[in-house]
């Protein structure tokens, strides 16, 4: 049986393991878009070859990323939709699940900021770490409200993805302050608020965000300062509600240190963990398009959506 994955979904995958597409909610975007490519190219003779080349994609997107639970969420969503017994049928239904995807995605992240944006008010200062759509998305709705805003933005070593993030707030005007990473609790005295994003929530209500989120809202608490992290429902992770736990995904040791640099250094380890979990008494709310909730409640809208779940969305009940 030919399952051979379309070149163009190994180029999402690349795209994507290269951090050229990153970010948890824009990876499940294009990871469902990805399939849809994969439907459109098909030209399965059988409605088992068609499903054999859907799963065989799945599986290499899957691979890309290990802690962005978006992504499996959304590859979950589009098999979900995928129904029928031709070819064609099983075509369609595809496409127009990953449309649907994408339109929830956009819609989630809208609803969403409406929320988080009732906890900022005007003339607050935000603190950011790394580059996150769902927490732009409060500040965003937050400026329509009116609200004057600005904000001290991390850089986000090794990847500086705090610069993506300063950009997009100057282009609404918001005052920005770039500081590096360890001068963060320096500068919790002159905010009012910590915003983050989240890669993955776990049932417990740990939140798995980039590296250096958990130091951030330890060092929050200690000065007294709240600390949000809006996700979209696509970051819960079912898999925690059965034990399991979230993969921190290992980079390349490069990122952190030039290679030529660390032979001038000598014999050391260097390790480059990309993301961190914070525990739940060190967040005050966990935002979603579903509302707000104490970290150690999400579970209840994690009860409420997620059934029957397999660690591979493409395996099992879907
Ligand atoms: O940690 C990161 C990105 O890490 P990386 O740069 O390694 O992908 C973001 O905070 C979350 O993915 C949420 O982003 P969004 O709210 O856009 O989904």
């Amino acid at each position: 049986m030919d399952t051979e994955v379309a070149p163009a979904v190994e180029a999402v995958a690349a795209d994507i393991a290269e951090m050229e597409i990153r970010g948890a909610a824009t990876i499940a975007g294009a990871a469902a878009e990805a399939l849809a490519t994969q439907a459109r190219a098909s030209d399965a003779g059988t409605a088992d070859q068609f499903r054999a080349e859907m799963h065989a994609a799945a599986s290499y997107l899957y691979d890309t990323r290990p802690t962005a639970v978006s992504l499996p969420n959304a590859l979950r969503f589009v098999f979900q939709g995928m129904d029928g017994t031709t070819v064609e049928s099983l075509r369609q239904s595809a496409v127009d699940a990953a449309e649907r995807f994408q339109s929830q995605l956009d819609r989630a992240q809208d609803d969403l900021g409406e929320i988080g944006a009732n906890r900022l008010r005007d003339g607050d200062t935000v603190m950011t770490h790394c580059h996150s759509t769902d927490a732009l998305a409060c500040v965003e709705a937050a400026l329509d409200q009116g609200k004057d805003l600005s904000a001290v933005v991390k850089e986000t070593r090794p990847r500086n993805q705090g610069h993506i993030t300063a950009e997009q707030l100057r282009q609404w005007d918001v005052p920005v302050t770039l500081i590096v990473d360890s001068a963060a609790r320096r500068y919790l005295d002159e905010v009012d608020h910590v915003l983050v994003g989240a890669d993955a929530v776990a049932a417990d209500g740990s939140v798995v965000n980039k590296i250096g989120t958990s130091g951030l809202a330890v060092s929050a608490r200690e000065r007294g300062v709240p600390i949000m992290t809006a996700a979209q429902i696509i970051k819960l992770h079912p898999g925690t509600m059965t034990g399991h736990t979230v993969e921190i995904e290992m980079r390349d040791e490069d990122e952190v240190i030039d290679p030529s640099e660390r032979e001038e250094i000598g014999q050391i380890t260097v390790e480059n963990p990309a993301f961190d979990v914070t525990p739940p008494r060190y967040m005050d709310a966990i935002v979603t398009e579903r509302g707000q909730f104490p970290p150690e409640s999400i579970v209840t809208l994690m009860r409420e959506l997620f059934g029957e779940t397999s660690a591979r969305p493409w395996e099992g009940p879907v």
